[in-house]
């Protein structure tokens, strides 16, 4: 049996402002960092230590996981950055508060762009200043591998590719791993993971900074899945998720 932890990023500066971010490089706020240590100190105290970790090239993930490491004594740790477990990009929507987008264009609308499966929001336009095509981090990337909108399937088209080939050889060979990632590109790998359906995967949300446990079988599929620390703090932090997107 493989036991992998998942997590998603501390509370981001955009979290705060409640706006959507996707590719947008914020960074944690004071409560983000801390819930970062927090999740570092449940991981420790609930025997968990780790041989390699995964992050993408966004620093509210990379510094969620330098805090969880630091409090567990492992800042020595070989790190993997990694773009494919970058955020869901949100397109044109990147930068607009989600309670007044969906007081502009109704709750139901704001759900579909936030969780339905196959319809991402407006693409950016090629010359918005919004886009990534000049930043060095994405300078090894085909101009076609930049995204300027996603929808969750075009997020699960690259986790997946990553889980394949480097997360899941590495949990074979017996590497004890964590990843640090975001909301939308966790949601892609649960959803492969736990084969969630297209219509079912709308209910998901993860909540900022919780140490997510999944427990796999030889053939990395999971046995149970569960996460640290305050279960009730856990599910009013999981329907606050849910209720970001709603005008009131
Ligand atoms: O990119 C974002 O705005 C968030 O990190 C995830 O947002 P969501 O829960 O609205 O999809």
């Amino acid at each position: 049996m493989y036991k992998i932890v998942l997590m998603r990023h501390g509370e981001s500066t955009w979290n705060l402002d409640n706006r959507f971010t996707g590719w947008t490089d914020v960074d944690l706020t004071e409560k983000g960092v801390a819930e970062a240590r927090q999740a570092g100190k449940l991981l420790k105290e609930a025997g968990f230590t780790f041989d390699l970790a995964y992050t993408s090239v966004l620093k509210r993930a990379i510094r969620t996981l330098w805090g969880t490491l630091d409090e567990m004594d492992l800042m020595w740790l070989p790190v993997v950055h990694d773009w494919r477990l970058n955020e869901r990009h949100y397109g044109a929507l990147q930068g607009l508060n989600k309670a007044e987008t969906a007081a502009k264009y109704g709750d139901e609308q704001v759900l579909v762009w936030r969780r339905s499966y196959d319809t991402p929001p407006n693409a950016l336009d090629e010359n918005d200043e919004r886009t990534s095509y000049s930043d060095p981090r994405y300078a090894g990337l085909k101009r076609e591998q930049i995204p300027l909108t996603e929808c969750l399937k075009d997020t699960v088209q690259r986790v997946v590719p990553a889980w394949n080939d480097t997360i899941a050889p590495a949990i074979r060979s017996g590497k004890r791993i964590i990843i640090s990632a975001h909301g939308n590109s966790l949601r892609a790998l649960i959803k492969m993971l736990d084969g969630i359906s297209d219509a079912d995967i709308v209910n998901l949300n993860i909540p900022n900074g919780q140490p997510l446990v999944y427990e796999l079988d030889a053939d990395l599929k999971p046995i149970k899945s569960y996460y640290l620390g305050d279960q009730e703090a856990i599910q009013a932090a999981l329907q606050a998720v849910a209720s970001q997107g709603k005008s009131k």
